[in-house]
């Protein structure tokens, strides 16, 4: 059995129709006028236990709206949605003994209570084993380092410790599924670091079924080998993050940092093409010594082209970069990618 699948999920909100003329939001209040948004328009998918799964999408993709109809929180307007064989919005108490949610954008800690106590209240309401949760609670200060802050009261955690105490939360019940929305938002470095981290850490060990939206693509890199990408509430691609890749930016990118820039370049090299270094999307070391050549490895070997590429120019170093993900998946939110 899938842990989550979604069979024609739709879900329209309808609210009073703007009406033209003066004091339009008053008048919207005596009108029987209304406007329906199809936020998710017929997404069908399948996730397997123990999968990874990045569910991406532009901006009102309708991405936070599935996660609520899987979540139990929206009843969907047609369809089916199941997580772990429950339909969520029929079964929320037990789907909810399940699963494990964490908004990036909202906390379900108490802000006036310090960590520890927000962990005591939960572990009573899940009505936790006393000696499991003491061991729970102690893994994942460890693993997550949260030892200096446990006693602090949440409204004075710095948004990286805040989300580390999400994260705990949602998985003091030992959920077989996770859904994290945006989890990372507004983290520095090393605080999304650890968090990724930890996220990969329970899909590994645990076998935790994780489902994460989110538009930072250094975590869907690091995270996902499977995406989902939705728009305007439909999917737009279902499958492995490096088929995406594979089929719609085959090339890659030969950086060469050269002894001389002064020194006189054949550009017509067969098989690849000199492109702006801005291209590779990483900062360039000597960005005036550099040389930044496109190819597509199916037409010529890695090692012929530098190769060849050593014959024509003189060279201090070299690298071999892939096509940043984000540009792909900015080409699939165009409709660039068909
Ligand atoms: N409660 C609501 N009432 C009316 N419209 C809504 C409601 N919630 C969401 N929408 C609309 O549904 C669409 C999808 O919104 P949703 O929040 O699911 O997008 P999203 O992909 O999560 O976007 P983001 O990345 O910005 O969080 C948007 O057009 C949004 O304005």
């Amino acid at each position: 059995m899938p842990a989550i699948q979604a069979a024609d999920l739709v879900k329209e909100f309808s609210r009073p129709a703007v009406l033209p003329g003066r004091l339009p939001r008053l008048r919207a209040l005596f009108s029987t006028k209304r406007e329906t948004t199809r936020a998710v328009n017929g997404v069908n998918f399948e996730i397997e236990p123990g999968e990874l799964v990045g569910y991406l999408g532009p901006n009102g993709a309708g991405k936070s709206t599935t996660i609520k109809m899987l979540t139990g929180i929206l009843t969907p307007t047609s369809g089916v949605c199941r997580v772990a064989g429950l339909e969520p919005s029929l079964d929320r108490a037990r789907n909810a003994r399940n699963i494990g949610v964490v908004f990036g954008q909202r906390t379900q800690l108490w802000y006036d209570l310090p960590l520890r106590d927000s962990f005591e209240v939960l572990a009573d309401l899940y009505d936790l084993d006393r000696s499991a949760y003491l061991r729970r609670v102690g893994l994942f200060t460890e693993l997550l380092d949260l030892e200096d802050f446990l006693d602090t009261p949440v409204r004075s955690l710095s948004l990286g410790q805040r989300m580390r105490g999400d994260l705990v939360a949602a998985m003091l019940h030992e959920p077989s599924i996770l859904f994290l929305d945006e989890p990372t938002v507004g983290l520095d470095v090393v605080a999304k670091a650890r968090l990724t981290e930890f996220i990969a850490e329970t899909n590994r060990t645990d076998g935790t079924t994780v489902v994460l939206t989110t538009h930072d693509m250094d975590d869907v890199e690091r995270l996902c080998q499977r995406i989902i990408v939705i728009d305007s509430g439909t999917v737009l691609y279902d499958g492995d993050l490096s088929r995406l890749k594979e089929r719609f930016m085959p090339h890659r990118f030969l950086v060469l940092t050269l002894a001389d820039r002064s020194i006189r370049r054949v550009t017509d090299m067969p098989y690849a093409t000199e492109v702006e270094t801005s291209a590779v999307g990483a900062v360039l070391p000597y960005p005036d010594r550099s040389v930044v050549l496109r190819f597509d490895p199916r037409e010529i070997t890695t090692p012929e082209l530098i190769a060849r590429a050593s014959q024509v120019y003189q060279v201090d170093e070299l690298s071999i970069v892939d096509p940043r993900l984000t540009d792909v998946i900015a080409q699939l939110y165009d409709g660039l990618l068909t």
